[in-house]
C-alpha cells in the first residue's frame, strides 16, 4: 500500500515533468511541492534544462538554494510559464483552499501571475463543497484582529489567530509579517461570494479561496493512480 508520502510524491513527479526546457516557473509551498522541487532539481542536473524558479515562501527558496535551481524574486516578473502547487481541498471546478502552510497570500499573488496554474495533492485533497474539513486561512494586519473577527463572524466564520509553530511562541506570523488566523465555515455553499466578501473586509490582506484559479489538478490516489482534471 502507498503511504501520503508517495502519493505526494508521485503528483508532484509528474507534475515537474510538464517543466519545459527555458520556462520561467513558480514554485508552490508544502510537502507536495517540495517533491516537485526536488524533481525539477533532478531535472536541471541529469537533463541541463534551463528553468528559473520563483518562490512562493522562505521555506522553498531555501530548498531551491540548496538544491541549485536558479530563482527569480516575485516582484521581477509579472508573468510565469507555469505555477504549480500544493492545495489544501480541491472542488470538482477546481476551486481550491490553500494556507495550511501560512503562505497563501504569495501563493496567491504568483498564482496570479500565470494562465497555466497546476495543483498537485493526494485525492484525499478532494472534496465536494469547500470547508468541508479545512478552515479558511486568513493573513490579517496584526491591529485588524478585533475588527476582521467580528465582521466574518457576520459572515457565518469562526476566527481563531494560528498558534503554535514548532520552535516558537506565540502566534503564526506570515513571511510578510502579518498574523495568519483561520476561520471555520459550515460547508461553503458559494465559495466565489464569500471569497468576494473576505475581499471587502478592510485588514484582511489574503484569504486562502482560490477561486477559478487552477487550470489543472492532478490527484495522486491509490486505487486509480494519477488522476487529472
Ligand atoms: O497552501 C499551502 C501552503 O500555504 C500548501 O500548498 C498546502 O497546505 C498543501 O500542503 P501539503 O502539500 O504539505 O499537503
Amino acid at each position: 500500500m502507498a503511504s501520503m508520502d508517495e502519493l505526494k510524491k508521485a503528483a508532484g513527479v509528474r507534475a515537474a515533468d510538464m517543466i519545459k526546457d527555458g520556462m520561467i516557473v513558480g514554485l508552490g509551498t508544502g510537502s507536495t511541492a517540495a517533491h516537485m522541487v526536488n524533481r525539477l532539481a533532478e531535472r536541471i542536473k541529469t537533463e541541463g534544462i534551463h528553468v528559473t524558479g520563483v518562490s512562493t515562501s522562505w521555506s522553498t527558496t531555501l530548498q531551491c538554494r540548496s538544491l541549485g535551481i536558479p530563482l527569480k524574486e516575485m516582484g521581477e516578473v509579472s508573468h510565469l510559464d507555469m505555477v504549480i502547487d500544493g492545495a489544501d481541498e480541491i472542488d470538482p471546478n477546481r476551486n481550491l483552499i490553500k494556507g495550511r502552510g501560512a503562505a497563501h497570500l504569495l501563493e496567491k499573488i504568483v498564482a496570479s501571475m500565470t494562465d497555466n496554474y497546476v495543483i498537485i495533492a493526494d485525492s484525499g485533497k478532494a472534496v465536494q463543497q469547500l470547508g468541508t474539513k479545512f478552515a479558511v486561512p486568513l493573513e490579517i494586519i496584526p491591529g485588524a484582529i478585533a475588527v476582521v473577527t467580528e465582521r466574518v463572524k457576520k459572515l457565518g466564520g469562526e476566527v481563531k489567530v494560528r498558534m503554535g509553530a514548532p520552535g516558537k511562541d506565540g502566534p503564526v506570523i506570515s513571511d510578510s509579517g502579518n498574523l495568519i488566523a483561520d476561520a471555520k465555515f459550515a460547508p461553503i455553499a458559494d465559495p466565489d461570494k464569500l471569497a468576494r466578501d473576505l475581499e471587502h473586509i478592510v485588514g484582511i490582506v489574503g484569504h486562502g479561496l482560490f477561486i477559478n484559479m487552477a487550470t489543472k489538478v492532478i490527484l495522486a490516489d491509490e486505487a486509480k493512480g494519477l488522476i487529472e482534471f
